[in-house]
């Protein structure tokens, strides 16, 4: 799995890291209340990080933790030198404001790259973090594309987290982006003239084989849980693999696009760690480019 031969990069690069700076790269990870997926997605990062040589720091803090509270917990790791990223697991519960929250992460330790800043360098090809399911995305199609210039690509979604990036990363790509969401109309007929077909809907079978022209690329960004005929619960995506045989590529879920999330977010920490120590953010001045492949 191409999530793995990340992960060993880091690794690798991480023990360079340790061995310059005699610390390790360190995550901290800020969990508010009890949700059960929240807590497996977690548990996932926290793991992975382990079997990197990252070090974790993570705040479980209680479902009626006040948005004040969390700002302050944000506020003593931006300013903890030995933290070098710092993630809000979302969704945060109802009655604190995601905006703001994400807003007092220090864009420079904002590993999942949704503050402002971040999204800024994004839209302008200019940044130093990039949000790491978009990235996750990229990645695995630069393993198949050699070239992306001109070719049509249409993306299902335009949530913040993924939709709006994954298009802004693409179009970075010379590729001609189509964003569709829950309102577009003849979807089918958009998908169809699609190379690149990205789908984070978040709508189990919504990309029928009939969607889909022959040799294009499809990455599957759902995560949808459903029960099996018999009554088994399992996690699926937004595209009906089975009818997509013509594609030329067709991420799985799971293990497609999930693993190579949690793959980036540690390539992220150890950037941003590396950023840190060379004194160069992604919000100082000078940008970064943006990490190819291989
Ligand atoms: N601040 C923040 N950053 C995130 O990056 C973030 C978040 N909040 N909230 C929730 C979503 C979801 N997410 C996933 C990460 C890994 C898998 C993953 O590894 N999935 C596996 C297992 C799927 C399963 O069995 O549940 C796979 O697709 O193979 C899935 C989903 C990160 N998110």
């Amino acid at each position: 799995m191409m999530a793995d031969g990340i992960l060993d990069t880091v690794r690798r690069d991480v023990a360079a890291f340790r061995a310059r700076c005699g610390i390790a790269p360190a995550l901290a990870v800020i969990l508010v209340g009890d949700d059960p997926a929240s807590h497996v997605y977690v548990s996932r990062k926290l793991k992975a990080s382990k079997r990197v040589g990252i070090a974790s720091i993570e705040r479980h803090l209680p479902s009626e933790t006040t948005q004040d509270a969390l700002l302050a917990e944000i506020d003593a790791l931006n300013i903890d030198p030995s933290v070098h990223g710092i993630l809000v697991q979302l969704p945060l519960p109802r009655h604190i404001d995601a905006a703001v929250v994400l807003d007092r992460i220090c864009p420079s330790k904002d590993v999942d790259g949704f503050h402002p800043v971040n999204v800024g360098r994004l839209s302008t090809g200019t940044q130093g973090l990039i949000p790491c399911t978009p990235l996750g995305c990229l990645l695995l199609l630069e393993s198949v594309v050699q070239d992306f210039c001109g070719l049509k690509a249409v993306v299902i979604g335009k949530s913040n987290i993924v939709g709006k990036p994954v298009a802004l990363l693409l179009l970075e790509r010379e590729c001609t982006v189509t964003v569709t969401h829950i309102n577009t109309r003849d979807l089918p007929s958009i998908v169809s003239i699609a190379d690149i077909v990205i789908v984070a809907a978040g709508s189990p079978g919504l990309v029928r084989g009939g969607w889909v022209k022959p040799g294009a690329i499809v990455i599957d960004i759902g995560i949808n849980k459903v029960v099996d005929k018999d009554g088994r619960s399992m996690i699926v995506g937004d595209a009906v693999t089975s009818e997509l045989e013509h594609a030329a590529a067709v991420t799985p879920v799971p293990g497609g696009v999930g693993p190579m999330t949690i793959a980036c977010l540690l390539s992220n920490t150890l950037r941003a760690a590396n950023m840190m120590t060379a004194g160069r953010s992604p919000d100082a001045q000078g940008a970064q480019p943006i990490p190819r492949a291989g």
